[in-house]
């Protein structure tokens, strides 16, 4: 448990000179392992508070960028300050302002719920009253009182992530970092969690940072998010500017025409407000984005209907990141 010396609210001026820095601030952050490059001259600030997600496939550099904030790994270049504190120099009252949980992290096998948050309140220095104080007040932040007896490997996959979450809430973090913490959950246990990570913002002032490589579990959750694609980050902002500024993410419509349209089909089509990228699949069925609102979409079906164009089947479909970030790469990103 961090003395009261040990707390990141110091006023040493130590990394940039703000008024008020940033709760995290990555600055020019470079990975390499041997002569693979994962993270590359990566810059973001994230205030107090704030959820962000950051989003990317497979081998983006997500976990690496988690472990060089939590000071598991050391970056071959770049700054990270806590609070504007490089957390290299400050190393130890980083670690006791950040909370780390891994993906997949392991939980004890033969424990209760209680005696496995026991254990880990002991590590951190807290014992009597306060170690009991503190797993309570952890337990009910994740909202897993009814299991306090319950053996640890008789809870649910959902419920062993918030378990994990509680232990790492012990140490009352500002900062917490977790990584796929929302892979393999069903739909309950997402809005479950992103309840309980709005809690913990709102009441803690903490700020949280998380990961995912699926984009929609992380847009529903999240305040800010960046886009990490082979170890660059390509945007960041607020959840709704980035989708707006990630063209490739307008839905696709999907449409069934009654017979095969005439030769103008497709100029006319593309000549309609909010209309792009028209594919055809066979004589009658054709897909295209779609940028306007559902009322544009409905006065679209309307014009093609009183254009000839009969639409037996119209639906939607949001492209995923993976199909997003490949048309960057055409775009030579
Ligand atoms: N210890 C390591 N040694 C060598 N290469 C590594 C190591 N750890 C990660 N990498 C490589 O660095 C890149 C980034 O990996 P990282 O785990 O940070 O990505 P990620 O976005 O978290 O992906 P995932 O979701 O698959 O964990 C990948 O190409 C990965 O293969």
């Amino acid at each position: 448990m961090p003395s009261p010396a040990d707390t990141l609210t110091s006023d040493e001026p130590v990394g940039p000179q703000l008024a008020t820095p940033p709760a995290i601030s990555i600055q020019d952050l470079r990975i390499d392992y041997g002569s693979h490059l994962a993270v590359d001259n990566m810059s973001v600030d994230i205030e107090r508070g704030v959820i962000y997600g950051l989003v990317g496939p497979n081998g983006a550099g997500k976990t690496s960028t988690f472990k060089a904030l939590a000071s598991l790994l050391k970056p071959t270049l770049g700054k990270i300050y806590l609070n504007g504190h490089d957390i290299v120099t400050h190393q130890r009252l980083a670690q006791a302002n950040i909370g780390y949980m891994p993906d997949m992290a392991p939980v004890a096998s033969d424990l209760k719920v209680w005696e496995f948050l026991d254990m880990f309140a002991g590590a951190h220095g807290l014992s009597g009253k306060e170690k009991s104080t503190r797993i309570d007040e952890c337990i009910a932040l994740v909202d897993l009182h009814s299991e306090y007896h319950a053996m640890c490997t008789s809870l649910s996959r959902g419920m062993m992530q918030r378990l994990v979450l509680a232990k790492t809430l012990l140490h009352r973090p500002s900062l917490l970092i977790l990584d796929e913490p929302a892979s393999g959950m069903d739909i309950k246990s997402r809005v479950g969690l992103r309840n309980i990570l709005r809690n913990i913002c709102k009441s803690h002032g903490a700020t949280v940072l998380i990961s995912s490589h699926i984009l929609p579990e992380l847009t529903e959750m999240c305040d800010e998010i960046g886009i990490l694609h082979k170890g660059h980050l390509l945007d960041s902002g607020p959840v709704h500017d980035v989708l707006h500024r990630m063209t490739g993410l307008l839905p696709e419509i999907k449409i069934r025409l009654a017979e095969p349209p005439d030769m103008h089909w497709k100029e006319w089509l593309l000549a309609q407000e909010y209309v792009s990228n028209i594919l055809g699949e066979d004589a009658t069925h054709f897909s295209f984005h779609f940028e306007g609102e559902e009322s544009d979409l409905a006065e679209l079906l309307r014009r093609m209907i009183t254009q000839g164009y009969l639409a037996c089947r119209v639906s939607e479909r949001q492209r995923s990141l993976e199909e997003i970030l490949l048309d960057l790469e055409y775009d030579g990103h």
